[in-house]
């Protein structure tokens, strides 16, 4: 027993609660020992879905410098403000007051890298399909607001997914765009050799923690996925190729219901092991919390370092910002987001678009938290798409300031 137990990992004294080792350890003592992941009934009855409250450690120095006057600095100036200066202070960008101190906001990061998967989750979904032109035009407009990843299709069967069958074309039409990552969907080896061959430069394989919804979105098991995925990551390593890895229905899926964080922790670490440079979890059909959120995080963070994860909320229940909230407090500086909240997943059904990637920078603008993105150049490209689309924004904050603004 003192030999297994040696096995659990070491966690931060400040971040320990007996439960959690012991879960730790279970979920660990188990994916060493078997080759299936962990059932719901498998685990003794931990309370892990209490939250843990996390001692604050020391707000970050930059914190008590950040207000209005100093955000043009820390935000290389390109988001001072995005109103007319007179009113409406309460939207100032990175405003805080001496809260952010005491204890309810610490260890945010001071940098996010957005992941904008709007021209892929986005438009995968659409009832009638964009044309190819409207795709690389948004895709222009995305990198103009100062973007730095957007995901921009996928090489998945067009019999799927019938909205991507442009892939090639697409990559095509932005691929003499310089200092931006626009990494692609790949279900297997036949689509990363299309990708490849098309001139992608950065792929993304897509497991689920989920069996009924691997079935339904790969049309194999979890396993089978997984044993494609080994493939893509050796030739993506051949090639150079960097490689994303995402886990969807981390919290729940449309068929099972909950998903018991240990499935997720499974399937992140098998892809982190084979190889995948960062690995995004993905809430499918938007039902998570901030309770249920933190427990799952906290499982994958046993077996991912979280400089690796990023996280990927739907909103369907509108949960998705505070998602993310808990996660900046876990340490995960990625976060996927959507232009205009668009999208949903074709085989999850009910799921609502990603959270807007508008709402997102408003909120860690307002954090003082930089992404290098440009909040009005954002919104221009939501209207675009949102034009071209004939609906209104999903964003909020864009429909805030458009009434504020006409
Ligand atoms: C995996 C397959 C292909 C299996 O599909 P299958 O039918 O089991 O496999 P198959 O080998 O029999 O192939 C079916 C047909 O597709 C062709 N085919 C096979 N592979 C490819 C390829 N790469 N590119 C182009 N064509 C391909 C293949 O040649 C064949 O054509 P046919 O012979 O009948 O004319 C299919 O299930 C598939 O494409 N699934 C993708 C579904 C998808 O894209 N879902 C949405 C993305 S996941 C998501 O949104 C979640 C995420 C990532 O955002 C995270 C989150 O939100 O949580």
């Amino acid at each position: 027993m003192t030999g297994l137990l040696s096995s659990v990992p070491y966690i931060p004294q400040s971040r320990v609660r007996s439960d959690r080792v012991c879960f730790e350890f279970v979920v660990r003592l188990r994916m060493s020992s078997l080759e299936e992941p962990l059932g719901l009934g498998d685990l003794p009855k931990l309370s892990i879905n209490r939250l843990e409250r996390f001692s604050p450690s020391a707000c970050r120095a930059s914190v008590d410098d950040s207000n209005t006057n100093n955000y043009k600095h820390r935000n290389g100036g390109n988001n001072q403000t995005i109103f007319h200066s007179s009113a409406h202070s309460w939207h100032m960008q990175g405003q805080y007051t001496d809260s952010s101190c005491n204890g309810v906001l610490w260890d945010l990061p001071r940098f996010v890298k957005i992941v904008e998967v709007g021209p892929r989750d986005g438009l995968q979904n659409e009832k009638n399909t964009v044309p190819t032109s409207v795709k690389i035009e948004l895709i222009h407009k995305l990198v103009a607001s100062g973007l730095s990843v957007v995901e921009a299709t996928s090489f998945v069967s067009p019999k799927w997914v019938p909205q991507l069958a442009d892939a090639k074309d697409v990559v095509e039409g932005i691929k003499h765009v310089p200092d931006v990552r626009f990494p692609v969907l790949t279900p297997n080896l036949r689509g990363f050799e299309a990708a490849v061959a098309a001139g992608a430069k950065e792929v993304a394989v897509f497991a689920s923690a989920s069996e009924s919804f691997s079935k339904s979105n790969l049309n194999c098991t979890i396993k089978e996925s997984l044993v494609r995925y080994r493939d893509v990551v050796t030739s993506a390593k051949i090639h150079g190729i960097r490689i994303r890895g995402y886990v969807s229905c981390v919290v729940g899926c449309p068929v099972e219901g909950t998903i018991h964080p240990s499935k997720v922790a499974y399937v992140a670490k098998e892809l982190y092991d084979m190889g995948c440079s960062e690995i995004s979890l993905g809430d499918t059909i938007g039902v998570g919390t901030a309770g249920s959120v933190l427990a799952m995080l906290e499982a994958v963070m046993s077996f991912v370092p979280v400089d690796k994860l990023a996280v990927h909320f739907h909103d369907t229940y509108g949960q998705a910002l505070a998602n993310i909230l808990v996660s900046l407090q876990l340490g995960i500086n990625i976060v996927d987001s959507s232009v205009s909240g668009l999208g949903g997943c074709p085989y999850a059904k009910g799921a609502t678009g990603n959270v807007a990637t508008e709402d997102v920078v408003y909120m860690l603008h307002g954090l003082g938290i930089e992404t290098n993105v440009d909040l009005n150049k954002l919104m221009d490209a939501g209207d675009y798409i949102s034009k071209h689309l004939g609906r209104q924004s999903g964003s909020k904050t864009t429909t805030a300031l458009r009434k504020l603004t006409t």
